[in-house]
């Protein structure tokens, strides 16, 4: 069988792709090889999905034909294009495309260690695991229309797709790539103002989730403008503005306006 789909780097992200790409066929499992530095990692991942695994990252360049994903932490980029350059790709038969979801590292370091080969750069955030996600790309010189079908595919696969223009990328990073931290941050939140309030923390727990999941949706299915949502919920000397004076007073908006915009200068000084 041909090895179609090579990802590098099998922990989180490089999981939750992969997970959804063998579940929804787009990838058969005899179709895919990862490549993991940890052993009992890798035999999780094979028992797990029947993948083929190696601790060698250049097994995977040589014998992937269509897409080498490269889903490591930044700051091993660099060792990892050492590690590569020696390998003869541009003379393969087939020139994988190379999809890299690394905050921060941009297509021109990408382009540089990959030379003349397709690059493209995903950032996906971590609902993609359940097929909720929402990947923004950009694509490098050495891309074609096929190549930017692939990345569409595989990462539709994990829920939406933008195209952006690589400047915006950073940016991508601070608010979507991070974002499911900082709702999470705000489940957990709500949950212990119930517990504070007097719930019992499994019915505080449900009715923060539901609370944000709901929200989500109507928003989602209506486009109805998050204002006017926050105008529907508040009566006039209600409880709900008596929250949100409270919101405000902690600056609740304005965190996360600095959240979003720190996470960005951190995927700026990761390709730095
Ligand atoms: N987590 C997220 O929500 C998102 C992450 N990303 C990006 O995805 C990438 C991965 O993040 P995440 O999955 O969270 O990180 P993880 O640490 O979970 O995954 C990285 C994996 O790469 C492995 N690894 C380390 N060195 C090498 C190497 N030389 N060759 C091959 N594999 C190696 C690690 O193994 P070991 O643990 O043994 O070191 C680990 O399993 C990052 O670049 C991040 O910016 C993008 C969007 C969202
Ligand atoms: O925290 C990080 O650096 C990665 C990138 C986006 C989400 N997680």
């Amino acid at each position: 069988m041909t090895i179609k789909f090579g990802l590098i780097g099998g922990g989180v992200m490089g999981e939750a792709l992969l997970s959804r790409l063998i579940a929804l066929g787009t990838y058969q499992s005899s179709e895919v090889i990862v490549s993991e530095p940890l052993s009992s990692r890798l035999d999780f991942l094979k028992q797990q999905y029947d993948v083929a695994v190696t601790t060698d990252n250049s097994e995977v360049f040589t014998q992937v034909k269509e897409v080498v994903f490269l889903a490591v932490k930044p700051q091993v980029f660099s060792a990892i294009a050492q590690e590569l350059a020696s390998i003869d790709i541009l003379n393969k038969e087939h020139s994988p495309l190379i999809i890299s979801i690394l905050a921060g590292v941009p297509l021109s370091q990408l382009e540089a260690a990959f030379v003349q080969l397709p690059v493209i750069r995903a950032m996906p955030n971590t609902p993609a695991t359940v097929g909720a996600g929402i990947t923004a790309i950009c694509s490098g010189a050495y891309t074609n229309a096929k190549h930017h079908q692939i990345a569409q595919q595989i990462f539709s696969a994990v829920g939406e797709v933008v195209e952006v223009s690589e400047g915006l990328m950073d940016a991508v990073t601070g608010l979507s790539g991070s974002g499911p931290a900082y709702v999470a941050l705000l489940v957990e939140a709500l949950a212990d103002g119930g517990v504070s309030a007097g719930l019992p923390r499994a019915i505080a727990n449900q009715l923060a989730l539901q609370t944000v999941l709901g929200t989500a949706k109507l928003l989602h299915e209506t486009k109805m403008h998050p204002a006017e949502l926050k105008d529907r919920v508040t009566s006039p000397g209600g409880t709900t503005i008596a929250g949100i004076a409270k919101l405000e007073q902690a600056g609740f908006r304005s965190a996360l306006i600095e959240a979003v915009k720190a996470a960005t200068e951190r995927s700026q000084e990761l390709g730095k």
